[in-house]
């Protein structure tokens, strides 16, 4: 099922067990605006080549709208369409006063050199500039973006408003960014999962572990599990996957990673068919990548008992039948990873005031 079918789906489903208004239904289930840009851009080499750019505006009822921005050549309008929706569920489930859009770009970040992606990144920023806004919808990064996208966006942005630092999250910490925000969603997965387990008479310490991407949120929900006695028994990302049965040795997977940038000449363990850590052995299975991957395909191998939706919609509504009926419990992916938007409303709460917490602030 593709992306927007499923998350309708879902929110229809829910809408019922809440008797939602049927005016409600609708409403909710249509986006505020949807944007489509082209983006033209000279490469290096001089030649010029175009991309499509998306922002959807899903909703703004309780507040400003906010979620992330993709670069990744599967992003498309309907996939765009439902990850704006699900932003809007998962900040009212942790009550930050937001409401849910998503954008993103078709381009291979990897395959476009750091000036390209500058500027792809500024003429997108152009495209878009006067429908974003620090009290109207505000962009933080996702798949293929990073703090340095969040500065480019910053720095265009500001060149038609003035200088804006809160109109992104998750920017550079001498731009205004805040601390603790980059390892967020990955922490707050962690938090999650303990307390998960915790109900269930389990903790991380002595479980095994299953962790698909290692990048922003798989890199730290691994780092942060290893901290806490966790055996991670495979990891997987674009480059490939890797298992060893008696734990993979998460801080020198990182140095590698870091210096060879793939995990497939890692020497810490064996190498695994990628496809294979979804089913592959071990307690909890952590999706931190892509959407859609746990379907009717393979929903019916799968081996763990729990799966934390790191990732946005991992679990297609067939493999959620299929798990259910097998007894795995599904953490949904709105409550899992909210700990990235959470910090990212820290961070915007901190430039609107013009003021910069320390890491530790617990008290508001
Ligand atoms: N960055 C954030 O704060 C948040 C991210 N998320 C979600 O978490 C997921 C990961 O996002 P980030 O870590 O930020 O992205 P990222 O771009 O930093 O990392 C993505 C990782 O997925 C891997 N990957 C891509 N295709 C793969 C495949 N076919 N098989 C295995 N691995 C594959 C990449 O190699 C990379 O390691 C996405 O679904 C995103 O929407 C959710 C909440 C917040
Ligand atoms: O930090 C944010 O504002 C949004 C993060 C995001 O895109 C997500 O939670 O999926």
């Amino acid at each position: 099922m593709n992306a927007l079918a499923a998350t309708n789906r879902n929110f229809r489903l829910a809408a019922r067990l809440l008797s939602l208004d049927s005016r409600l239904e609708t409403s909710l289930l249509i986006p505020y605006r949807e944007v489509k840009v082209e983006c033209t851009i000279p490469k290096d080499d001089g030649t010029l080549t175009s991309f499509v750019g998306f922002r959807v505006q899903h909703d703004n009822s309780r507040g400003p709208m906010k979620g992330g921005i993709r670069y990744h050549p599967e992003v498309e309008h309907g996939e765009v369409n439902a990850l704006a929706q699900l932003m809007t569920w998962k900040t009212a489930v942790v009550n930050v006063p937001y409401g849910g859009a998503k954008g993103g770009i078709g381009c291979s970040p990897k395959e476009l050199s750091t000036s390209e992606l500058e500027r792809l990144t500024r003429v997108f920023t152009q495209k878009i500039h006067d429908l974003i806004g620090v009290n109207t919808d505000i962009p933080a990064p996702d798949m293929g973006t990073n703090g340095q996208t969040m500065a480019w966006i910053l720095d265009e942005y500001s060149k038609f408003h003035g200088y804006s630092p809160a109109i992104v999250t998750g920017k550079p910490l001498d731009l205004g960014g805040s601390l603790g925000r980059e390892a967020a969603t990955g922490r707050g997965v962690v938090y999650a999962t303990e307390a998960l387990l915790g109900e269930h008479g389990k903790s991380i310490n002595g479980l095994t572990f299953a962790i698909q991407g290692f990048g922003n949120v798989g890199s730290w929900v691994a780092r942060l599990i290893h901290e806490r006695g966790g055996k991670i028994v495979a990891v997987s990302d674009v480059t490939g996957a890797v298992k060893n049965p008696n734990g993979i040795n998460i801080p020198a997977l990182l140095e590698h990673k870091e210096k060879s940038g793939s995990l497939s000449s890692f020497d810490g363990g064996d190498i695994m068919d990628a496809d294979e850590l979804l089913v592959h052995e071990c307690d909890v299975l952590i999706p931190c990548a892509l959407g859609g991957v746990l379907n009717r395909e393979n929903a019916g191998d799968v081996k763990a008992k729990f799966i934390i939706e790191a990732a946005n919609h991992p679990t297609d509504p067939e493999a959620d039948e299929i798990l259910s009926k097998k007894g795995v419990i599904v953490l949904p992916d709105i409550y899992a990873n909210a700990g990235g938007v959470t910090v990212s409303y820290f961070e915007w709460v901190q430039n609107m005031q013009a003021f910069m917490w320390n890491e530790e602030k617990d008290k508001f």
